[in-house]
């Protein structure tokens, strides 16, 4: 188990950049097989999630190489193999290698995903698209086993729910297959424009995202010519814009795209926060007064469920309460009893979490139960006074790159211990 050793209490200062999105990434690696060439991507972020998919890839006998954030991919000599535990149940994204499978030789053998425990994730619309576009699907094992016999065939797919993950899953399958499909209710967030941006400049034909429908008319062969460069990672820079308005005496957070993160900063600036937006950063001022707001998550572009815990620490540092709603996954409040234990007065009321105003918090012990809970214990932690501990760490290493280096180089005192020291 990976501990995270926090000295808090400090004011920090100076600046720090942005890495490539994680969840463009993780739908991205897995993408790369659909492509009879070689393919690189450039800045991909140093997180275990990569890692962990780099093996799935090995798995494949798919050759990658990882330096300087640039991942090369060679997948032209791919076997196809069955994926049915081990690294498959490190992440959420290893879901993806079901459609990229699929698209690529008509069959997947695939484990249920891991990723963050955040309530429950059910995969039925993924599935529902597989067979819309004439594949079986049955569970065998513990695994889903889907397969196309007879090739598959464009369909029009709607979506019960806007879903991230369906949305990617049914774009992978359909590249490759015969004849046009259209999502319908299809989700809209900036990773799936980045993955059709990949997938079109390889010869794809993708239209359509970023809005509800998107239309995919398949083509025989992926061809890359090109590297592709990963757009910054939204929730990391509202992580760290938050983490400026809770301890910062002046931190500029650099390589943003402002308009991914509307709803977040139209929040904190509601708040009081005081912000400079530039052309591709943003300069967080320090704070006095703030207020506390009502937050309530959506799909894309609204209020993301994965920046609602980043932003619980200093909802803390308000005059007034509080309140989170997270209808996407209301159950998604692990991290409320580990802030209890350092002093937050925060509370799940009827399916709400409640966050009054706090004096000051202390240090003491505490777990990160996934990615985004562990976030935003690493914030609690650098307001306490006095010394915090964070177990299961590891869980923030899936998401944050080179986080030590960069908190480093805002003068905060922490320091890792674990098998993951990017
Ligand atoms: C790797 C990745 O990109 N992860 C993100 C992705 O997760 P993920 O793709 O798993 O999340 P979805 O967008 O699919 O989930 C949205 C909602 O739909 C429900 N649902 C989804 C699929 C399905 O078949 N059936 C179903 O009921 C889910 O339980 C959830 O309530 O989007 C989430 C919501 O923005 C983010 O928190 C995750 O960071
Ligand atoms: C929930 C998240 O990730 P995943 O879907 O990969 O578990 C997240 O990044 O906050």
């Amino acid at each position: 188990m990976a501990q995270m050793v926090i000295n808090g209490g400090k004011r920090l200062s100076g600046s720090v950049t942005i890495g490539g999105a994680k969840n463009s990434t993780v739908a991205i690696i897995p993408a790369a097989i659909l492509s009879d060439t070689p393919v690189v991507l450039d800045s991909v972020p140093q997180i275990k999630d990569v890692y962990n998919l780099m093996d799935m890839l090995a798995d494949m006998n798919v050759r990658s190489s990882f330096h300087d954030h640039v991942l090369k991919i060679d997948p032209t000599d791919i076997k196809l193999v069955p994926l049915p535990h081990g690294k498959v149940t490190s992440l959420r994204a290893s879901y993806y290698f079901m459609g990229s499978l699929l698209g690529r030789f008509g069959k997947a053998v695939v484990g249920f995903p891991g990723g963050d425990d955040i309530g429950p994730r059910p995969i039925d619309q993924h599935i529902k698209g597989f067979k819309a576009l004439g594949a079986q699907v049955k569970e065998h094992d513990n695994s889903i086993v889907i397969e196309a016999p007879h090739g598959l065939h464009g369909n029009r797919v709607f979506l019960d729910m806007v879903s991230v993950g369906a949305t990617i899953n049914i774009i992978l399958a359909a590249v490759r297959a015969q004849g046009t499909t259209i999502i319908e209710n299809a989700a809209k967030e900036p990773e799936i424009i980045d993955l059709a941006t990949f997938l079109n400049n390889m010869g794809a034909k993708i239209r359509g995202v970023g809005t509800q429908t998107i239309r995919i008319v398949g083509v025989p062969h992926l061809v890359s010519t090109n590297s592709h460069m990963i757009i910054p990672d939204r929730i990391e820079a509202g992580t760290y814009l938050s983490l400026a308005a809770a301890v910062g005496d002046g931190i500029l957070v650099k390589n943003i795209i402002a308009e991914h993160l509307d709803a977040f900063l139209a929040k904190i600036q509601e708040m009081g926060v005081n912000l400079d937006v530039r052309e591709d950063s943003i300069f967080v001022y320090p704070n006095s007064q703030l207020s506390g707001v009502k937050v309530k998550t959506s799909p894309y572009p609204g209020f993301a469920t994965d920046l609602q815990q980043p932003l619980t620490p200093l909802m803390l540092l308000a005059d007034s309460r509080s309140i989170i709603v997270d209808a996407i996954y209301p159950k998604r409040t692990r991290h409320i009893p580990e802030l209890i234990k350092m002093g937050a007065a925060i509370k799940v009321l009827d399916g709400q979490i409640v966050v009054d105003p706090t004096k000051q918090l202390a240090g003491t012990e505490v777990t990160a139960e996934e990615i985004r809970g562990g976030a935003s214990l690493l914030i609690a932690a650098l307001m306490a006074q006095g010394t915090t501990v964070i177990n299961q760490a590891e869980n923030i290493m899936r998401g944050y790159d080179c986080i030590i280096d960069k908190l480093h180089a805002l003068q905060a005192d922490v320091s890792y211990s674990g098998k993951e020291s990017f």
